[in-house]
């Protein structure tokens, strides 16, 4: 191939040169420039010969749709992934530059929220290093998700402004252009004896494709994110300027543009803006068109073969449109019969829950969708009809009121319970009634969907329901942010296989208690806290005490992730802290807290929350009788890259959820594949990881989620803990001031008149203080604290989205590896 002759930093030198004009004076950014269209065209010949390799083997393809992908830079891992670091870290040097430094001068790709849009990214990296023909299909944001600063303590949110230098990291696919249409009328019309049906946008845009090439890690295979830019069908509407409308001149571009502007920064709650349905059906439907269209090239219109060739992964319902829009693709334009059609669409759409907060499961008014996408409320009508009567059917038996009333329960269109005149699509029921699987995140969270949130359709298709536990992909989340800790595993093992077939990992066990070992562990861990003590340096200004333990929630902000309850015992460490005598605090162990993540610009309460922290954090880390025991940083614009750096140096991380409400948790799994313990409530993934990594050595507390509905109910008569009633007379009393600012905190959890305690904070006050002083006993023996370090690390073998991705592969999607020759 042609560029791999030439010597790295001789391309690198070449880049600068010929595509920045540079010549000499190199910054660290153009360093950085250079390096990544150099990489860039390693990785075009990987994805060129992969692709290939598919094209003459045609095997059947997974498609994930997903409105968020979250996949942070791309530098480093694209070299390693492409085993290109030894080179290119060498030309580096010779330029006279660090990867590191010059890696950190890549702005981080964040077209995601959190949780969902990040796992859709490891799962693009398993899926190609597991050989899988696949593609994720996205929107390409301009704008991803906004960066967080404080001021004054308070979150201010500002622009993602992330593709103004240019993307070395994607290709724009000028030939990969779809029409996507919205509004106007749908009419039937006679064709030859057929009858027809015609849906006439009012309005029409392009979808312009951008072809993203994911590495696999030790394979030949490249595979693809294909993410689309809405652009107007005209340029420029020059009529319309000659006649000195200049505003409607622009004003197609404008609208058209809008649609892939900007990520909606919410990960829980729908804004329930049109903008947002526009976004879903704008990437829903250029996806399956470029699907069908390179089907039909290879297959013509033998549609029966769809399923055996093409299956899609709904990632939550944000791309759910996708049921009606494929009906509406086979069916009008490519004039197939319904009953073939609903055929061919269950079989090839599959679903995945990733929360059961009632507040973000997606329901479209119903007027909105019809002016919207009148044609596919339309189908959405006759599937509802059709599912409807069938249920009449399969509930014969039942009393005609008990079957009326589950009929109604499982309507996909119904009433709004908020608002009786309004009628909604329940999107989680469409894909349900539409999909061949439905899968939630986490054993517990699976059960959950099955036996509550969607127990009435478990009732009846119980073999669509799954479980998928989710995973992370431990060439990011180990291997790459973490290469010291990786080169003493591989050094310990005898082999690096483990970066790819993660159950090598429990190999470590055999380390656990070998003191030398753990000597070369604790010293690994000492070195990336220096790393985040200089990062605390740098944003505030403060040294830390490296000796410190490393206490860490890192996550978006919400109520039922409970950062409130993690800064209500930081509180009380402080209080008790100051009640001891200066030797007294020396036996104390000391305690470095770091707590980030971005609240919904719209969440007020989250936002209270951050600034409890930071006003909290500007107490005692000022206070000369308590700073070398307790600080506490709020790390402002919580991202992927920011993860990399402080997850290496936790020891300890906290996912204090209320029972029940966490549907899995990611960042749990990559603490514990770094060796951070975990202080934790029994939700989610934390209760698989204590099964893989022995429950002793996880610090659990709290209710389990079968109490809860009983415990909701009794909340109000609690008899509260006295520390905890202290706890909310001193911030009511403005102990951290802004007292009126916190007030509806306070009230939130303590004041039954207003607040209701939804997520028990008060409940689980008691025991995850009992936890906290487990953990600070725990710390105080080292060998202990290490052992368990190392127990959790070799335990996280099944937290590989490689696991996970084969799971999928093998129960849902039945695509099998297809590896291009090296
Ligand atoms: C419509 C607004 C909206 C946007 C995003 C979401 C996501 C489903 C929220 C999310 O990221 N959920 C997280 O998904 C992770 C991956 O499965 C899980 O590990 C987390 O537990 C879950 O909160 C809900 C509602």
């Amino acid at each position: 191939e042609s560029t791999a002759l030439v010597p790295a930093p001789v391309d690198i030198a070449n880049k600068l040169r010929y595509l920045f004009g540079r010549n000499g004076d190199y910054t660290v950014a153009d360093a950085y420039q250079g390096t990544s269209w150099s990489v860039r065209e390693k990785l075009i010949d990987s994805f060129n010969k992969t692709h290939e390799h598919w094209k003459k083997e045609d095997p059947k393809f997974i498609y994930y749709l997903s409105a968020e992908f979250l996949m942070g830079r791309s530098l480093i891992n694209t070299v390693y992934n492409l085993g290109l670091e030894g080179e290119y870290a060498e030309a580096l040097n010779q330029l006279g530059y660090e990867m590191e430094k010059v890696a950190d001068a890549e702005r981080d790709a964040a077209l995601g929220n959190g949780g969902l849009g990040r796992l859709a990214a490891c799962f693009l990296d398993s899926m190609a290093t597991l050989d899988l023909p696949g593609w994720g299909y996205g929107i390409r944001y301009k704008y991803g998700m906004f960066k967080q600063a404080l001021r004054n303590g308070y979150q201010v949110e500002l622009p993602d402004i992330w593709l103004t230098k240019g993307n070395p990291w994607e290709l724009r696919r000028d030939d990969v252009k779809f029409e996507v249409g919205f509004g106007g009328r749908v009419e039937r019309r006679k064709q030859g004896s057929k009858e027809i049906t015609v849906w006439t946008p009012s309005e029409k845009v392009i979808a312009q494709a951008y072809d993203n090439p994911i590495p696999g890690f030790n394979t030949p295979t490249t595979s693809n994110l294909r993410l689309w830019d809405a652009v107007p069908l005209t340029e420029f509407d020059l009529s319309a300027f000659n006649a000195g409308d200049y505003d409607r001149a622009m004003l197609e571009r404008e609208r058209a543009e809008g649609i892939s502007a900007v990520l909606y920064p919410n990960d829980s709650t729908p804004e329930g803006k049109e903008l947002r349905l526009k976004q879903q059906y704008f990437f829903v439907c250029a996806s399956l068109q470029d699907v069908l269209s390179r089907f039909k090239a290879v297959h013509g219109n033998n549609f029966d073969l769809l399923p055996e060739k093409a299956c899609f992964q709904l990632n939550d319902t944000h791309p759910t449109i996708a049921v009606a829009e494929l009906m509406r693709l086979l069916l009008d334009v490519e004039g197939l019969d319904w009953d073939k059609v609903w055929t061919i669409t269950t079989k090839c759409l599959n679903y995945t829950n990733h929360t059961v907060m009632p507040e973000a499961l997606e329901k479209w008014p119903v007027k909105v969708m019809a002016k919207m996408l009148p044609r596919h409320m339309e189908i959405i009508e006759v599937i509802n009809e059709g599912w409807t009567k069938w249920l009449g059917g399969h509930l014969k038996d039942l009393a005609p009121e008990e079957r009326a009333k589950r009929i109604a329960a499982m309507s996909i269109i119904h009433e709004n319970p908020w608002n009786k005149e309004e009628m909604l699509v329940n999107m989680a029921y469409l894909a349900v009634v539409g999909s061949s699987a439905v899968n939630g995140v986490a054993a517990i969270h699976s059960n959950i969907v099955k036996d509550e949130i969607l127990n009435d359709f478990y009732q009846i298709f119980p073999s669509k329901f799954q479980n998928k536990t989710n995973g992370v992909t431990p060439r990011r989340w180990l291997a790459w942010c973490n290469p010291e800790l990786a080169s003493l595993i591989t050094d310990t093992l005898g082999t690096s296989e483990w970066i790819n077939d993660t159950e090598k990992l429990a190999g470590l066990r055999a380390y656990a208690s070998d003191k030398a070992f753990q000597a070369k562990w604790a010293a690994v861990k000492k070195a990336k806290k220096a790393k985040l003590a200089e990062l605390i340096k740098k944003v505030h200004g403060d040294e830390v005490n490296p000796n410190a333990l490393f206490d860490i929630q890192i996550k978006r902000i919400h109520e039922y992730k409970r950062q409130y309850l993690n800064v209500l015992s930081i509180i009380w460490r402080y209080k008790q802290l100051k009640k001891m005598s200066p030797e007294e605090r020396k036996k104390a162990v000391a305690r470095v807290c770091v707590i980030g993540g971005k609240a919904a610009s719209a969440y007020d309460m989250a936002k209270r929350i951050i600034r409890l922290v930071t006003a909290v954090g500007d107490v005692i880390n000022k206070d000369p009788e308590t700073k070398d025991y307790l600080r506490l940083y709020f790390l402002p614009d919580y991202n992927v890259s920011l993860a990399e750096t402080i997850i290496p140096a936790a020891e300890l991380s906290q996912h204090i959820s209320t029972a029940g409400t966490e549907a899995s948790g990611t960042s749990n799994m990559k603490f514990q594949m770094n060796g951070c313990l975990i202080i934790g409530t029994w939700d989610g993934a934390n209760i698989e990881i204590a099964e893989e990594t022995g429950i002793d050595n996880v610090f659990v507390f709290g209710v389990r989620a079968e109490e809860i509905n009983q415990l909701r109910k009794e909340r109000k008569n609690l008899k509260t803990d006295p520390r905890w009633d202290e706890l909310m007379r001193d911030i009511e009393g403005g102990m951290f001031g802004d007292k009126d600012y916190f007030k509806p905190l306070v009230d939130s959890v303590n004041n039954m008149k207003v607040g209701n305690d939804w997520f028990l904070l008060a409940n689980d006050f008691a025991s995850y203080l009992k936890a906290q002083e487990d953990v600070d006993a725990c710390y105080k023996d080292q060998s202990e604290w290490l052992r368990r370090s190392i127990m959790y690390t070799a335990g996280s073998g099944k937290f590989s989205s490689d696991r996970t991705i084969r799971e999928y592969a093998e129960d849902i999607w039945h695509v099998t590896p297809s590896r291009p020759t090296a």
